[in-house]
């Protein structure tokens, strides 16, 4: 038996008396079961992944990791079958430990972010600060596996084989570092039970995935989950106290013996005090444990400083000499499609584009382009299909509350019609121009660009497919950005 069999066995997930497979590895879905694999047939959204077990046991799985419906849904196939049964009450989190344990290897130091908004932008920033010190690293989650090696990741948070498979390569691969996100999916389905984190931070806490959660309070819980549980109880959280959720959140990690880190403007161990913007970039000065601090940072954006000090705190609280993760803060580099500047007209006007998808990130992004606009803000905004239809409305308000101009477009229209997911947005926005074609509508904003104006085009960033029912067309904000500019202003943008 092999080494990790032996681990599974160990684990005594309750294997069937007197079976005694030999796991050649581990499939969520039964379309990647190969001969002696263990089948987590998890319950789903749509189906009972006990549907799948006769499926999987054809294909040579000789375990089946399931909950009580799972077997009794597939019961006569498991009695005519020599596979072991693991019935666990919770097979989710069965099958993330189980995942942990199989692949072992995990880069020493390993801290999770979560919150609505700021998790890819935080755990980049933390990335970039490790390797300006040397550490060999990378950050995973929503823009794929990034740093010391890359790879595209289906989920901001994957499914715990894929994730622990990638922990396992990284470390193996001399990878010491990782920063990675915590999505509310992801937690509410322990993807990241068995990862073994040393830190965790907490960005802010405003509407986003009310069609997964249903409600304010079970979306909070899912995320709470991550210090409540997750973290455990000697690692270090670095809570955003600025959110009005920050203290509860504190509050949380604290009664499981965590380490505090806080970061604020008001207050906090990391405080920042004063921010000067400039076209470039903003120049900060800031304390930490009452002693101040100035740096440099090259990225547009008030709201890019509460990350970059949440970085800083994951990076200090990891064992970094904090003057020295100060001396990185000028090297740290815009985040893929997050306030990027994709292109500029030859007037002078600036074209970003950014990863604003819910309320609060639409009104933070125009905001912060606000103090670099010496003209109008033009704001190019549309939804999602398939996810939270009740921000729709609160999307457009956001923009028309904070654009001079607005265009309402197509997001990823996904299996819903994309008139209507533009009717709900224009609700809040009511004087927006509407055109659905998302290549016409960046066509048309940076057409209307005169000299001091500047664009912002939010909600699909770093993406570079447009999803249309089940088809997913090549399209790509900062592109069309550039094919536009060029159109317009004959010459490359
Ligand atoms: C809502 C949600 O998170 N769904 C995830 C969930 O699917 P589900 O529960 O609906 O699964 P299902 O379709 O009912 O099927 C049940 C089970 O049968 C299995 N199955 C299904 C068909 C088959 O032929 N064989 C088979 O074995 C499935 O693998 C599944 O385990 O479990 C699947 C397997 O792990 C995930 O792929 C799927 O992610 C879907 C595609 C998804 O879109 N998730 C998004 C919403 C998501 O997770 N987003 C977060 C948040 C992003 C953010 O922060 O903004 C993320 O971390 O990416
Ligand atoms: N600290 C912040 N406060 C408010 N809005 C923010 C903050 N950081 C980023 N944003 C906004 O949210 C958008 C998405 O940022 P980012 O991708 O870092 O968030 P995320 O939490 O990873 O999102 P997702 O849930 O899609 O993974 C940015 O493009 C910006 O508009
Ligand atoms: N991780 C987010 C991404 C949203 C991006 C936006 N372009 C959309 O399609 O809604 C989600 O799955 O809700
Ligand atoms: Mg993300």
């Amino acid at each position: 038996m092999g080494e990790r069999s032996k681990k599974l066995n160990q684990l005594a997930l309750t294997a069937r008396e007197g079976k005694n497979p030999d796991i050649t590895g581990l499939a969520i879905d039964s379309r990647e079961v190969k001969e002696g694999y263990l089948f987590a047939a998890l319950p789903g959204t749509r189906v009972h992944g006990g549907e799948f077990i006769q499926y999987a046991l054809r294909m040579g799985a000789a375990a089946i990791l399931t909950d009580a419906q799972g077997a009794e849904i597939a019961a006569s196939e498991l009695a005519a079958s020599d596979a072991a049964l693991v019935i666990a009450e919770d097979p989710r989190q069965a099958l993330a430990y189980t995942a942990a344990l199989w692949f072992g290897a995990q880069p020493e130091t390993i801290v999770a972010v979560t919150g609505t908004n700021g998790k890819t932008s935080v755990s980049t920033f933390v990335r970039q600060i490790w390797t300006e010190l040397g550490h060999p690293a990378i950050n995973l989650g929503t823009t794929g596996v990034e740093g010391a090696w890359t790879a595209p990741l289906a989920h901001t948070t994957p499914d715990p084989i894929t994730l622990h498979r990638c922990l396992a390569e990284a470390a193996e691969a001399g990878i010491t570092h990782a920063a990675m996100e915590a999505s509310s999916h992801g937690l509410e389905q322990r993807r990241l039970d068995g990862v073994r984190l040393t830190a965790a931070a907490f960005t802010n806490f405003t509407q986003d995935h009310l069609d997964y959660h249903k409600t304010f309070d079970a979306y909070f819980a899912a995320k709470a989950g991550l210090f409540r549980r997750v973290l455990p109880p000697d690692g270090t959280a670095v809570i955003n106290l600025d959110d009005p959720k920050g203290n509860e959140m504190r509050a949380i990690a604290a009664a499981r013996g965590q380490h505090i880190l806080t970061v604020g403007r008001a207050g906090g161990d990391l405080c920042l005090l004063n921010q000067r913007f400039d076209a470039t970039g903003q120049d900060l000065r800031f304390t930490l444990w009452g002693k101040t601090f100035q740096a440099r940072l090259n990225l547009i954006g008030g709201f890019q400083a509460e990350n970059v000090l949440l970085a800083c705190g994951l990076a200090i609280t990891s064992g970094d000499d904090p003057a020295r993760v100060f001396e990185t803060l000028p090297h740290l580099t815009t985040v893929r499609g997050r306030m990027q500047l994709a292109a500029t007209r030859s007037n002078g006007a600036a074209v970003y584009v950014d990863y604003a998808h819910t309320p609060d990130a639409v009104a933070t992004a125009l905001r912060a382009l606000r103090p670099h606009v010496m003209g109008r803000l033009i704001a190019i905004v549309g939804a999602g299909g398939d996810r939270d239809a009740t921000k729709r409305p609160l999307m457009g308000q956001a923009a028309a509350e904070n654009a001079d101009v607005v265009y309402v477009t197509d997001d990823n229209p996904r299996s819903e019609d994309p008139a209507q997911i533009r009717a709900a947005v224009m609700e809040g926005a009511p004087e927006a121009y509407e055109v659905g074609d998302r290549a016409e509508a960046i066509l048309r904003g940076i057409d209307a660009l005169q000299p001091g104006d500047a664009l912002l085009i939010a909600g699909k960033g770093h993406e570079t497919g447009q999803i249309v029912g089940d088809q997913i067309l090549p399209f790509d904000d900062v592109e069309q950005a550039s094919i536009a500019v060029a159109a317009l202003d004959g010459r490359v943008a």
